[in-house]
């Protein structure tokens, strides 16, 4: 019988296993929401940072699952499969939620039979609560499809998807911030290039990236209705245009977003050929 956690969240306990770049982001998040969180990683003084936010930092899978109301796996796809196994006795009856890029909830299910499984891909916005975090299970409880979007709630916005959509979000919002900050990266040097200071250029071009995303989220409109009221007839912003267009902007962003997707592919179908083949 899989415990829902009915109480405050002061009370529930999530162990977040494998606490690296994405696992100390989220463990952060949620400390700061009120969870209790246990994150484990290899070498727990490498993450003694977490400490200050009251996590519990420890090597030892075992406690931190033990005592945990969700797990949420946060290792490599070559590393989750030998961990499960290490750990699905204690994981029977627990809500696991795995964050890992390629691995296909069956695969997961296979090792571990008796959890709820769920398969999900945040980002690293989670930090601030400002990310998107889609997931999939192939379960039907609404009790436990609703804890679990609470908890991925903290890390900002949240929705079940199809299970076959997950690598292309992977490549999409998972791996976006990548592909992002390149862009605030540049936009940064073209002001130091025009002879901007480097801390205005930084904080222009963060400020327009954020202003640009909240009026797409909170008009509705798709981005070509915003981004012509922006081209003044004659203007500025067309000759910039013209550069992006000639520089094959569009493209290079479509073509990362597709090769990212093709990558997750190949992971799956090299760490999991059985399963592709079942496709
Ligand atoms: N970095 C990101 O922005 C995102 C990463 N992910 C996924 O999260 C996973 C981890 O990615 P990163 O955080 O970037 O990698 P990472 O290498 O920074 O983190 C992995 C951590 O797992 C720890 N680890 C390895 N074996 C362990 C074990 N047996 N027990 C406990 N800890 C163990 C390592 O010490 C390391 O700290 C990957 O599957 C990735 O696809 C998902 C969303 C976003
Ligand atoms: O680069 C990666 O594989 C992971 C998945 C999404 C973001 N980072």
């Amino acid at each position: 019988m899989i415990k829902i956690p009915q109480a405050g969240r002061d009370l529930e306990t999530i162990a977040v296993i494998g606490a690296g770049t994405i696992g100390s982001a989220i463990s952060i998040s949620l400390a700061k929401a009120g969870y209790h969180v246990i994150s484990t990683r290899r070498r727990p003084d490498l993450n003694a940072g977490l400490k200050a936010y009251g996590i519990t930092v420890t090597s030892d899978n075992v406690q931190a699952v033990t005592s945990a109301d969700m797990v949420i796996l946060t290792l490599k796809p070559a590393d989750l499969v030998s961990e499960m196994k290490k750990l699905s006795q204690i994981l029977e009856g627990k809500i696991v939620v795995s964050m890992a890029a390629a691995v296909p909830i069956r695969v997961i299910r296979h090792i571990l039979p008796r959890s709820f499984i769920v398969r999900s891909m945040t980002n690293i916005a989670a930090e601030v609560n400002a990310g998107y975090t889609p997931f999939c299970t192939l379960e039907e409880d609404e009790g436990k499809i609703s804890f679990v979007s609470r908890v991925l709630g903290v890390f900002g916005e949240t929705e079940r998807v199809d299970e076959k959509y997950m690598d292309a979000l992977t490549a999409l919002s998972g791996s976006g911030p990548a592909y992002i900050l390149t862009i605030i990266e540049a936009m940064m040097y073209g002001g130091l290039k025009v002879g901007l200071p480097r801390s205005i250029a930084l904080k222009a071009s963060y400020q327009t990236v954020m202003g640009s995303a909240k009026l797409l989220a909170m008009s509705g409109d798709h981005p070509s209705a915003i981004k012509e009221k922006v081209i003044t007839p004659g203007g500025v912003t067309i000759d910039g245009i013209y550069e992006l267009e000639n520089g094959k902007i569009r493209t290079s962003i479509m073509k990362a977003i597709e090769s990212s997707t093709l990558k997750a592919r190949k992971i799956s179908k090299d760490l999991f050929p059985e399963e592709s083949d079942k496709n």
